[in-house]
């Protein structure tokens, strides 16, 4: 399959001696869903600030569509499609919804600021309210949908449930399965919930101190649960209950 975004050998972080991602070499193709695991500190948010451009890149390439961006800022990256909702989230604080979503617009495909309001109904009411007045749900929709309305080819989420209530981390999801459904960007998910990742993607990538330690569906580490606890460090038997929750659930993350 093409790949849309490949990471050829890459070592990045935060300066000479912070050097977090070592020889990662990755691809993720187009308009599919990748998990991004591993335990704490790992590389996760590293790894997507570098796809970014937020980070020191001492080796290796970055390709998206075929182009080197190794070198390219971070605004160009995002005008060539590539968005980040960051663990901050990072809304204007002084600006309305609607303005948080109207700076945030390129208008090069279907997500426009109604798409938006239509996929996140709560933020269409709150759409006169300030980025400081919102809930932090509230808050992680707008982030979301800000992302969206750029048209990115590749959304980059990083940890997008985090301190949020069951009952709206379930209405984020069903929104990002939406997008997911509709098929036409990738998605690059960054979470520490098994269960919860893989009701979101088809694949899982998990890093282990800076280098990827497995790569492939989430299917196979699925049916693995002595793999999946080695990797992400909790008991087999904790590994298979939480894949099954999902299994058991049709997929519904809880
Ligand atoms: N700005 C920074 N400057 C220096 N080191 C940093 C910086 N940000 C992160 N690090 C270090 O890089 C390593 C990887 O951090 P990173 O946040 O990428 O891991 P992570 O897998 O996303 O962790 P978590 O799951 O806890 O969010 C850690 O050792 C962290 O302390």
């Amino acid at each position: 399959m093409h790949e849309l975004l490949t990471l050829d050998r890459v070592t990045a972080g935060y300066g000479a001696g912070a050097v977090v991602l070592e020889d990662v070499s990755i691809g993720f193709s187009s308009t599919t869903s990748c998990a991004l695991l591993g335990r704490n500190g790992v590389g996760k948010t590293t790894l997507l600030a570098t796809v970014m451009g937020l980070t020191e890149l001492g080796h290796g390439r970055i390709v998206f569509e075929g182009r080197d961006i190794s070198k390219l800022d971070v605004h160009l990256r995002s005008l060539s499609g590539i968005a980040l909702v960051p663990q901050e989230r990072e809304i204007f604080a002084s600006l309305s919804v609607q303005d948080n979503l109207a700076v945030a617009v390129q208008p090069k495909g279907k997500w426009t600021v109604d798409a938006a309001y239509e996929l996140f109904p709560r933020l269409a009411e709150r759409r006169r309210n300030y980025g400081n007045q919102l809930s932090g749900g509230e808050q992680q929709m707008l982030a979301i949908a800000r992302a969206l309305v750029s048209n990115p080819k590749i959304l980059l989420l990083d940890e997008p449930f985090e301190g949020l209530a069951p009952v709206i981390i379930e209405q984020l999801a069903d929104a990002l399965n939406r997008v997911r459904r509709a098929g036409d960007l990738t998605i690059v998910l960054v979470e520490h919930h098994v269960e919860l990742a893989f009701s979101l993607t088809d694949s899982s990538i998990v890093l282990d101190r800076g280098r990827v330690a497995w790569a492939g569906t989430n299917d196979e580490l699925r049916s693995n649960p002595s793999k999946l606890a080695s990797l992400l460090g909790f008991e087999a038997e904790t590994a298979s209950k939480r894949v099954s929750v999902i299994t058991n659930q049709g997929g519904r993350a809880r």
